[in-house]
């Protein structure tokens, strides 16, 4: 069923390659973000994928008063929740502004939701809310252990969705935590779009394959894996985005609230993620052992069942389509 969606943080990574597979689901779509993390020029390139002119209302989720005015703008029927800080070790530098964005921001939404009369929300969470593995692969019943900031931001704001539907069974919700997303759209006009020196596996060994980074620093070859590097479940960010219709249009049409893994239950080295970009670009890319970094698990990948039991969701694409599409989009960028 179609409906009206705010997608909050709609310019940033997941949230444009969101806003495309909503639209060509037939939903109407409205965009908030405050481009701290994202171009101006993405809402122009999303324009030229939908074909058609994007909705935007540039502000933060910090601003209730911004927030109440989208609400009497518009009649939504759920929102997704993007708009977040969502770098692990910056969130150990700077806990305070990771609770005031992650949580105080998200408490802003939803009393601007329930203000509005809107009840449905999707939000993102993560992976990392499980903490170090006591069973594998991750079951959403693991238990919850966050081990920076950041996660505990995300644990805060789960806890507070289950809350707010105790108080008022008008709230369904849809809790999604991610695995490692990667790649890029097919049209090679949106992607990960890092101004900085990329935290994440994939985004640096992009940078490495143009040249603008000169080696992979790969943090430790001696973990418990079977080429002793990291493992993890990498989900392609077009079926994550997929991921997101589903769980949306399950909260329009039943109104059933769901806690949900979205990965592909394969995990893959570091190892195996620098030769399937290296066959993506056609060339040796560069690396050399670092130690560990600090806080990294060694290795962690979904339970994907549920996801499929509740949404039917299924990551289609492998972990070349995330290395091509992502290789078509940085050295299509790196050119313009
Ligand atoms: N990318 C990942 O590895 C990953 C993994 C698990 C969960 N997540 C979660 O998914 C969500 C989206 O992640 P992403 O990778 O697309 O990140 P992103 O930074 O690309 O997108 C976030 C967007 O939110 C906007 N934003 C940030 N603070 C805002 C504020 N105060 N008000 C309004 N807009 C604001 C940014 O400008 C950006 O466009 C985040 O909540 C993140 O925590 C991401
Ligand atoms: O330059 C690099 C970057 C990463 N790695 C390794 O690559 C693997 C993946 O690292 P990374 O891409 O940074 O992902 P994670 O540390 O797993 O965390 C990401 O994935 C989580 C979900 O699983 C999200 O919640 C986090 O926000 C996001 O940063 C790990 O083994 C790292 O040690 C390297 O060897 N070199």
């Amino acid at each position: 069923m179609a409906g009206r969606i705010l997608l909050t943080g709609g310019a940033g990574y997941i949230g444009s390659h969101t806003y495309v597979e909503l639209k060509s689901a037939g939903h109407d779509v409205v965009i908030l973000d405050n481009f701290s993390n994202a171009r101006h020029d993405v809402i122009d390139r999303l324009e030229v994928i939908t074909d058609g002119p994007v909705t935007l209302h540039e502000g933060d989720v910090l601003d209730k008063a911004f927030l109440a005015s989208v609400f009497a703008a518009h009649q939504f029927d759920a929102v997704i929740h993007f708009a977040a800080k969502k770098a692990v070790g910056e969130s150990v530098e700077k806990p305070l502004d990771y609770f005031e964005t992650n949580c105080t921001g998200f408490s802003n939404l939803l009393m601007a939701m329930r203000d509005g009369g809107v009840f449905r929300v999707v939000f993102s969470s993560t992976a990392t809310v499980y903490g170090e593995p006591e069973t594998l692969p991750f079951t959403e019943d693991h238990r919850l252990a966050p081990l920076s900031p950041y996660a505990q931001s995300k644990v805060v704001c789960e806890t507070l969705l289950a809350q707010c539907k105790t108080a008022d069974d008008r709230w369904a919700y849809g809790i999604l935590r991610y695995f490692n997303p990667a790649g890029a759209h097919d049209s090679a006009l949106i992607g990960e779009d890092p101004n900085d020196i990329p935290n994440n596996l994939m985004p640096y060994i992009a940078k490495v394959a143009t040249g603008e980074l000169p080696t992979l620093n790969v943090f430790g070859d001696d973990y418990d894996t079977p080429d002793g590097t990291g493992v993890r479940d990498y989900i392609h960010v077009v079926d994550l985005a997929r991921g997101h219709v589903q769980s949306v249009a399950k909260l329009i049409g039943g109104n059933e609230t769901h806690t949900l893994n979205l990965g592909t239950g394969i995990g893959y080295s570091v190892f195996d993620m620098l030769h399937a970009y290296e066959r993506a670009c056609g060339k040796k890319l560069p690396y050399r052992i670092a130690p560990r970094r600090a806080g990294d698990i060694d290795c962690f990948y979904a339970d994907p069942t549920l996801a499929n039991d509740w949404l039917g969701f299924e990551a289609r694409r492998d972990l070349d389509d995330m290395c091509r599409t992502s290789w078509n989009w940085v050295s299509r960028r790196k050119n313009t």
